[in-house]
């Protein structure tokens, strides 16, 4: 039996549920697909729970800055009431029920399993066959990736759910990769008594941006007390008497109750039936144009697509799907100001290209830097001030292609240099503005003064 609808969208992550949910309050007759939760991996394991984690780290840590500036305070970190947030407020205890009903609310129809194509135009889920006269989207984010480390199939690691879900906190962490998933996660335990160990492959933290960020919050991690090994790669993992060991290539073991792999997340396209429409089962990210299409009648949005793992990535694709979908055509996906935000604290916000990327684009390059300590917010601030911003200029264009803004409220500071990236607004005009005083946005002053050929 097929079933004649106008859209069906694989995947209610952020990205296919803001499809399905806006087609369908059109008037089109949208199925949305989904294996697991409504609203994927973002409310439930991901984006939401974990800042919840993080408003309390940071309650802490803000806590414990108060000697020194306004008398004295007593901290007694206790993971009941985050562990309760994260499954009450954040979770429904894991029940998609509210979305589910707000996209059904929408009109649009909601079909639990597993969806893959069945040729051009049609989806299959569990013997049933839609065939969409509109389109179909896929939108079916990623999942974990494991690293082939030896033993590490026959332990029980955590992986971000894990640890998401976690009622305890474990009195010891051992975190593989110091990426986003591994230090977010690595500084709270550590706000809350864990004692936390970070191994990095690469030479420095949060490697996909700039490396005097990743070296700013290493330092304040180490003065945090939690141990950082960069550069290093495990060889073995064991688990044995309620302890997990990982032991690196130089012989070091390392050792804690629990250990969370955080190195990256990969797509899985292996079971989405795409050879059913010529596309290649075995590629890493699903390959879209312009307007997200992949195919004739065939969308990707979000993670899928491999242009950057954030929710804004996933409902900014799915605004240019719908469009798309509607016959209303619009811009294509712009990436230059792609904004990302790792909140550690200090907070790193990044728009755009770092440096190294500038330079291996072949533009010619200037930088600037400037320390949040040295600005008289920084100053005013006092602990927990430790931040920096650092501006990538394309010199024969005079506009800025790339920026780091580290510091209390870094993403934040961010926002004005996304807009000047994304406008090209000629760095001559930024160094002519007013800048309020004294906000920690007044480094981008400092750092566009700093802008030099290297
Ligand atoms: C710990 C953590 C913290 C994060 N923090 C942030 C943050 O602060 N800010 C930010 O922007 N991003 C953050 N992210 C990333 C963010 O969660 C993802 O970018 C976002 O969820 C991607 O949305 P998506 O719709 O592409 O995919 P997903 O959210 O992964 O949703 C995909 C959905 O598709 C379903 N699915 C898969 N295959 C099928 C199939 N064949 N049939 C039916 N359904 C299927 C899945 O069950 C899932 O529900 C974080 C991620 C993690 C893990
Ligand atoms: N604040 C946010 O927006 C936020 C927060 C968390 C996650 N995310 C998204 O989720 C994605 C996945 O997060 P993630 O932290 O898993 O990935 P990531 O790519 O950010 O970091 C993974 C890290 O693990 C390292 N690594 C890989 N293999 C290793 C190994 N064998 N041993 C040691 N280190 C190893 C990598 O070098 C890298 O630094 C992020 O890229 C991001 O897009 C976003």
């Amino acid at each position: 039996m097929t079933e004649q609808v106008d859209v069906v969208v694989i995947g209610m992550g952020p990205g296919g549920e803001h499809v399905a949910g806006e087609l369908a309050g059109t008037g089109l007759d949208v199925v949305g697909v989904e294996a697991e939760l409504v609203g994927g991996e973002c409310p439930y394991w991901g984006c939401v729970p974990s800042k919840m984690m993080i408003r309390a780290g940071n309650l802490l840590a803000e806590a414990r800055r108060v000697p020194g500036i306004a008398g004295s305070a007593s901290v007694s970190p206790d993971w009941a009431p985050v562990a309760a947030r994260v499954r009450d407020e954040a979770t429904d205890d894991w029940d998609d029920r509210v979305a589910a009903d707000r996209f059904t609310g929408k009109g649009g129809r909601l079909v639990r399993g597993r969806g893959r194509l069945a040729g051009p135009g049609r989806v299959e889920v569990d013997g049933q066959v839609f065939a969409a006269r509109r389109g179909i989207v896929i939108a079916t984010g990623t999942r974990p990736q494991i690293p082939p480390v030896p033993g590490l199939d026959e332990v029980p690691y955590w992986t971000n759910r894990d640890a998401i879900a976690a009622k305890e906190n474990p009195r010891s962490l051992l975190v593989l990769g110091g990426g986003s998933i591994g230090l977010e996660l690595a500084q709270v335990h550590a706000r809350f008594g864990t004692r936390v160990t970070v191994v990095e492959a690469l030479d420095g933290l949060i490697p996909m941006e700039e490396p005097e960020a990743g070296a700013l919050v290493a330092e304040v991690l180490r003065a945090e007390g939690l141990t950082l090994r960069t550069g290093a790669r495990a060889s073995r993992v064991r688990h044995g008497g309620d302890a997990f060991t990982l032991v690196l290539e130089d012989g070091e073991e390392l050792t804690g109750d629990r250990l969370l792999v955080a190195t990256g997340r990969r797509a899985d396209l292996s079971t989405l039936g795409l050879d059913t429409v010529g596309l290649d089962p075995t590629a890493r990210w699903l390959r879209t144009d312009g307007q997200l299409l992949a195919a004739p009648g065939l969308w990707g949005v979000g993670d899928v697509t491999g242009h950057g793992a954030f929710t804004h990535v996933a409902m900014y694709e799915a605004d240019i799907a719908i469009r798309a979908i509607l016959g209303e055509g619009g811009p294509d996906a712009d990436y230059r100001a792609l904004p990302r935000v790792t909140f550690t604290d200090p907070e790193v916000g990044a728009v755009g290209l770092t440096e190294k990327q500038a330079r291996e684009k072949g533009l010619t390059v200037r930088t600037g830097l400037s320390q949040v300590p040295s600005s008289t917010r920084g100053w005013i601030h006092k602990a927990g001030n430790e931040g920096l911003v650092k501006l990538v200029e394309d010199a024969d264009q005079g506009v800025l292609v790339g920026a780091t803004t580290a510091g209390p409220t870094g993403g934040e500071v961010m926002y004005g240099l996304a807009v000047a990236i994304q406008a090209r607004v000629p760095v001559e005009e930024l160094r002519h503005m007013i800048y309020a005083y004294p906000t920690f946005h007044r480094g981008v002053e400092d750092a566009l003064r700093d802008l030099r050929r290297d």
